[in-house]
Parts: structure tokens; C-alpha cells; sequence
């Protein structure tokens, strides 16, 4: 299983200070940021573009931050080469946006982004399978994507073990309820890219909330 990354979900933080927040979380030990992007069409929720996007990255050392840009909006091929251009990492599409996936996997790719895909709760793990040998990441939501707070969904969990058992090197991210009482669930089922908004931005000290998240999936991989 690849190694454990933590990443903080923007959009528990304060979006009038984006840059020192996502400074703060590098402080606080993240492995990544993970930017939600919002269109108020794919998910009823409005958040941020390249702009926005442009601004933070230029901020933040590149070869320090890794900006895993989840991209919740419809028609996902129209904005690759913007968030290439405004120094995304990683672009994780939604499955269920798009109907020509392998397509806009190779666009990612040729951008020189990372290529993710994210399946919603109802969706099918098998969903992905065929696609996971061009795949640099699979993202399981474990709530219907479009607000931070909502109550963790374990039984998305089954999935994540399906996807875990037939790809043992694949990175695997969870998003959404995530903290201290939910990991155990999440990290044994076999994920290992861990998405917390406010389970790492409202906590007392952010920075132990981290390293908790951090051992709970390392814990699971000496198993
Ligand atoms: O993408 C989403 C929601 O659509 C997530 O990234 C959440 O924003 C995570 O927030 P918490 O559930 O951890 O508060």
C-alpha cells in the first residue's frame, strides 16, 4: 500500500486568508492541499477557480506543496489546462461528470497533471476498474460532495476494500467527515490519502490532528 498523505480540505478554512491557511497546514505537517472546486452546477455549492488557484500556488513553494485539486464541476475537460496553467498537481474529475473518461484522462496526463477520478457514495466501485491502469489516484466520496461537516458515510467503506484488494499500489483518498472517531474506519478498509476539512481546520491543534490521522493509516499498514 503506498505511503499515508494527509490532505486539508480548503474548505473548512478561511477563505479570506487562503494562502496563510494553506501555509499554516504545510506548517502543521499536511502532505498535500486539497482545493475544492465548486461550480454550482455539478454540486450545489459555489467555491473557487484557476484564479484563485493561481494566486494561492503562487504563494506556496512548488516542490513543497502538492495541490490536489478536486474538481466538483460538470464538463470537467474544460478546465485542465487552466489548472495546469495555474499550477495544479493532481486533477481528479468526477466519474460522473464526464462520459469520455480514458480521453480526458490522457489530456490530464499530457498537461503534466496527475489524473484522478472520484466516485460519489452511490457509485459503484466498479465503476473505475478498467480505468485504474491509466488512474494515478481513485477518490472514494464518503459524503455527497458539495459542503464540508457532513456526517461521514462508512458504509462507503466496502468499496474502498474492493478497491484496495484488486489494486494493493494504488493511491486511495476518502473525503468527507473524516477525523479522529472516523480514520480507524477508513484507514483499515485500505485507504491511504486522507481529505480532512474540519477534522484537521477546527481542531484544537491542527497539527496533532495530522499526525493522528498519519498513524491511524500507518498503524494499518504494519498490519
Ligand atoms: O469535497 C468535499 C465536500 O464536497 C470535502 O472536501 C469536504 O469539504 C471535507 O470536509 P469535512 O467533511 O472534512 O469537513
Amino acid at each position: 500500500m503506498p505511503e499515508a498523505k494527509i490532505a486539508p480540505s480548503i474548505l473548512a478554512g478561511d477563505f479570506a486568508n487562503l494562502e496563510s491557511e494553506c501555509k499554516r497546514m504545510m506548517r502543521c505537517g499536511s502532505d498535500w492541499l486539497h482545493i475544492d472546486i465548486m461550480d454550482g452546477h455539478f454540486v450545489p455549492n459555489l467555491t473557487i477557480g484557476a484564479p484563485v488557484v493561481t494566486c494561492i500556488r503562487g504563494a506556496l513553494p512548488k516542490g513543497e506543496s502538492f495541490f490536489d485539486c478536486h474538481m466538483m464541476v460538470s464538463e470537467p475537460e474544460r478546465w485542465v489546462d487552466d489548472f495546469a496553467k495555474a499550477g495544479g498537481d493532481l486533477y481528479c474529475f468526477h466519474y460522473e461528470a464526464t462520459e469520455d473518461h480514458e480521453s480526458l484522462i490522457d489530456k490530464i496526463h499530457a498537461a503534466g497533471m496527475r489524473a484522478g477520478c472520484a466516485i460519489k457514495p452511490k457509485t459503484p466501485a466498479s465503476a473505475v476498474f478498467d480505468l485504474v491502469p491509466k488512474l494515478d489516484m481513485v477518490l472514494v466520496m464518503t459524503v455527497e460532495p458539495g459542503f464540508g461537516g457532513q456526517k461521514f458515510m462508512k458504509d462507503c467503506m466496502p468499496k474502498v476494500e474492493e478497491l484496495r484488494s484488486k489494486f494493493p499500489d494504488l493511491d486511495i483518498e476518502v473525503d468527507g467527515g473524516l477525523s479522529n472517531d472516523t480514520i480507524d474506519f477508513a484507514a483499515d478498509a485500505g485507504a491511504n490519502v486522507i481529505v480532512a476539512g474540519t477534522g484537521v481546520f477546527k481542531a484544537k491543534d491542527p497539527q496533532e490532528a495530522i499526525a493522528a490521522l498519519r498513524a491511524a493509516v500507518n498503524k494499518r499498514q504494519l498490519k
